[in-house]
């Protein structure tokens, strides 16, 4: 927004010397020798506004400010109260901050409400504060204890050696807020709120319709502006902050642990999931490869049916069993001239007539025979609950069926068979050996034929 110029009178000093409170922040302060605070703000818009400078006249304390400024070394303080001992010395520009003023004491103390009930407590003021001269006037019986700033007072409450402090709310919550005090409160009101000028000597009245300018034209929002940068703690209340701090610490770690727990956690299952998978098909492979090794163990390769080695297991599992269930009988066969096969079609073939005869065979089959390969070219059926007759109608069977089957154009097979049925007091072993007898006898009878053992 556009901004009146500013009236600047023919008698209008151009360079002022200012002093202000070095110990009073967040209004103003003197942090190594340089202004701070809301006043400083101010301070440097009424240069730039008016085009008048400043110069900064540093001093130790509030007093000595007011004796600076009495003695004419002087001419402008920024901020502080109309009294009517300053008004001897000092013309006041209009109110350009408010603020209010309040009691302090430790958190054990009553709740005083305001000035009323403090009673016979020892309360501290600082010396020269309009607050402080408000208090002793209209409050003359009041046990005082004076001060030279307010960090004093605040410390003299917290040591114990006075019950109360009287001072700006403003300033007072920063100052305990930034040191960590949570033994210490609000306890009431004190007077009325501070109703903040600008006082200049004397000498120098004409810079107050100027001043009073300026103030005019500062904005709401310069005000808020100016009162968040230096008020960085909003309030005090019982809080205690070092708990809290502890506490928001505490939680802080622990969400941070359990966040790392969490992601470790989920890390780890992830390579869990990994190497459970890992361990599953691991697992699928041994499995099958078991499973194949088994098959290995029980079974010829070359015509996948059952091997010697699984019949002799499984047959002495199963012996006392196989008696019980009916007769049993054994088909024992061997392909003629398989010799001649090898040799005159050559080994594949003579392969060839095993894998063929044994497909064969085992679609004649059903689930009382065991059919395996001996040896070479020999092959055994067990056949539960079958006599030697009904052996002999199923040898026969098989019989017609290798003679059908063809290896190469005009290359037949055939088999000679033997044939026995377990006695009551024989082993199926010692029954495969007549069976065999059997069979070498069907040899001899000049082969492709089927002998029953007596
Ligand atoms: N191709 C092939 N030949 C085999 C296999 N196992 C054994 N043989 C052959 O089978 C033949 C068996 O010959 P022999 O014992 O003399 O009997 P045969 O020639 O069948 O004569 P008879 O039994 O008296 O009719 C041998 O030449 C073996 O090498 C095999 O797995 N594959």
């Amino acid at each position: 927004m556009a901004q009146d110029p500013i009236t600047i009178q023919a008698d209008t000093p151009l360079k002022i010397r200012y002093c202000i409170d070095p110990d009073w922040h967040p209004y103003e302060s003197l942090k190594q020798n340089i202004h701070t605070g809301i006043s400083s703000d101010f301070i440097a818009m009424l240069t730039q506004r008016t085009g008048i400078e400043t110069e900064l006249i540093p001093t130790n304390s509030w007093l000595e400010t007011i004796e600076l400024l009495k003695s004419g070394q002087c001419d402008l303080t920024p901020i502080l109260n109309k009294t009517t001992e300053r008004e001897e010395f000092l013309y006041f520009s209009e109110v350009w901050y408010r603020a209010p003023n309040v009691l302090l004491s430790l958190k054990d103390e009553p709740f005083l409400q305001g000035l009323e009930n403090i009673e016979n407590r020892t309360v501290a003021m600082t010396e020269g504060y309009r607050i402080t001269e408000y208090v002793l006037k209209h409050y003359p019986d009041i046990n005082a204890s004076l001060v030279a700033n307010e960090v004093e007072g605040i410390n003299a409450v917290i040591n114990n050696e006075v019950d109360v402090f009287i001072g700006s709310m403003l300033s007072t919550n920063n100052y305990i807020q930034s040191n960590g005090y949570d033994e210490i409160k609000i306890a009431g009101w004190a007077g009325p709120e501070d109703l903040l000028r600008v006082g200049v000597t004397k000498q120098n009245q004409a810079l107050i319709p100027i001043i009073d300018q300026f103030i005019a034209q500062i904005s709401e929002a310069e005000q808020i502006n100016m009162f968040r940068k230096w008020n960085n703690v909003s309030y005090i209340d019982n809080t205690n902050y070092k708990l809290t701090k502890n506490i928001t610490l505490f939680f802080s770690v622990l969400l941070m642990t359990g966040f790392i727990y969490h992601q470790l956690v989920r890390k780890f299952n992830k390579q869990l999931i990994v190497q459970n998978k890992q361990l599953e098909s691991l697992k699928t492979k041994l499995i099958k490869t078991n499973q194949e090794l088994l098959f290995l163990t029980h079974h010829d390769l070359l015509t996948e049916i059952y091997n010697r080695h699984y019949f002799n297991q499984a047959i002495s599992n199963e012996e006392n069993d196989l008696s019980q269930n009916g007769p049993i009988s054994v088909v024992f066969f061997d392909i003629d001239h398989f010799k001649s096969i090898n040799d005159i079609h050559g080994h594949s073939v003579g392969d060839m007539a095993l894998k063929k005869l044994a497909t064969t065979i085992k679609g004649l089959l059903d689930e009382r025979h065991t059919f395996v390969r001996w040896g070479g070219e020999e092959f055994i059926v067990l056949c539960r609950k079958t006599n030697k007759r009904e052996a002999n109608l199923l040898c026969q069977n098989l019989n017609n069926h290798i003679k059908n089957i063809v290896l190469e154009p005009d290359v037949k097979i055939t088999c000679s068979y033997g044939i026995a049925e377990k006695l009551s007091k024989e082993t199926i072993m010692q029954c495969i050996e007549r069976a065999d007898q059997a069979m070498y006898q069907a040899k001899t009878n000049g082969r492709d034929c089927i002998i029953v053992a007596t």
